[in-house]
């Protein structure tokens, strides 16, 4: 069994409020309030603000090139790439990138990056990349799921360009390769007691997953 499907049947229910939350399952219906949706967009792009330092660490952090590179991937997929669908969605609203950059964080957005970045400072490679875990493989799994729902991805719902960036290729492979990742860093060799401790910390980024979604909604 991966280290991933072992993170996964360790913290089900959490994982199951994040990926399953109301939120995205309105995305899907096209019935989530722009309101709630704005609110998520611009602090998602203050979350990715402070991911980009997140996955730096991670290239810091590298024991190898192979290892940098993968940290260095992550901050060009989010400075690259992801952003560009918030800078759009939001130039519809007429906010722009300095705007959103001037925004002020909300409780949640600083709770679960400050968390990430911790666990990146005091622990090793490992617990980084368990901390990062279920955020790029969730959104990948969420949108894979959202795009097979009749509808979801017809152009007259507001939220199909963000299903479709998720589900698109590149998100898709960011997530596969994270699972590998996850494995040749454990070496393939997670003892229970260093498995307890890790899965505590995807557990726990798994539940600011959901504090994430339900931050957007309380804006409805
Ligand atoms: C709260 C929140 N969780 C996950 C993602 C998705 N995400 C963040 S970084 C990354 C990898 C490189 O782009 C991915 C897929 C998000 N945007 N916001």
């Amino acid at each position: 069994m991966s280290l991933y499907d072992r993170l996964i049947e360790a913290s089900a229910d959490d994982w199951r409020a994040y990926t399953e939350h109301p939120f995205v399952e309105m995305m899907a219906a096209g019935t989530l309030p722009e309101t709630a949706f704005r609110h998520y967009l611009v602090q998602d792009y203050l979350f990715l603000i402070q991911f980009v330092r997140a996955y730096a660490l991670a290239a810091y952090k590298g024991r190898t090139i192979e290892e940098m590179r993968y940290g260095l991937d992550g901050l060009r997929a989010i400075l690259d790439g992801e952003m560009a669908l918030h800078v759009n969605y939001c130039a519809g609203w007429g906010l722009t990138p300095s705007d959103l950059e001037a925004a002020d964080e909300d409780m949640p957005t600083t709770a679960y990056t400050r968390f990430v970045l911790d666990w990146g400072v005091r622990g090793d490679l490992l617990d980084l990349h368990v901390a990062l875990a279920p955020c790029i493989i969730g959104y990948a799994v969420i949108a894979r799921r959202l795009a097979s729902i009749p509808g979801a991805l017809a152009a007259s719902n507001p939220y199909a360009p963000w299903i479709a960036e998720y589900a698109g290729d590149g998100y898709q492979q960011l997530a596969a390769s994270t699972v590998e990742h996850l494995d040749t860093l454990s070496d393939g060799a997670v003892g229970e007691v260093r498995f307890r401790q890790i899965a505590g910390i995807f557990a726990q980024a798994s539940r600011l997953e959901a504090a994430f979604w339900q931050m957007g909604l309380d804006r409805a």
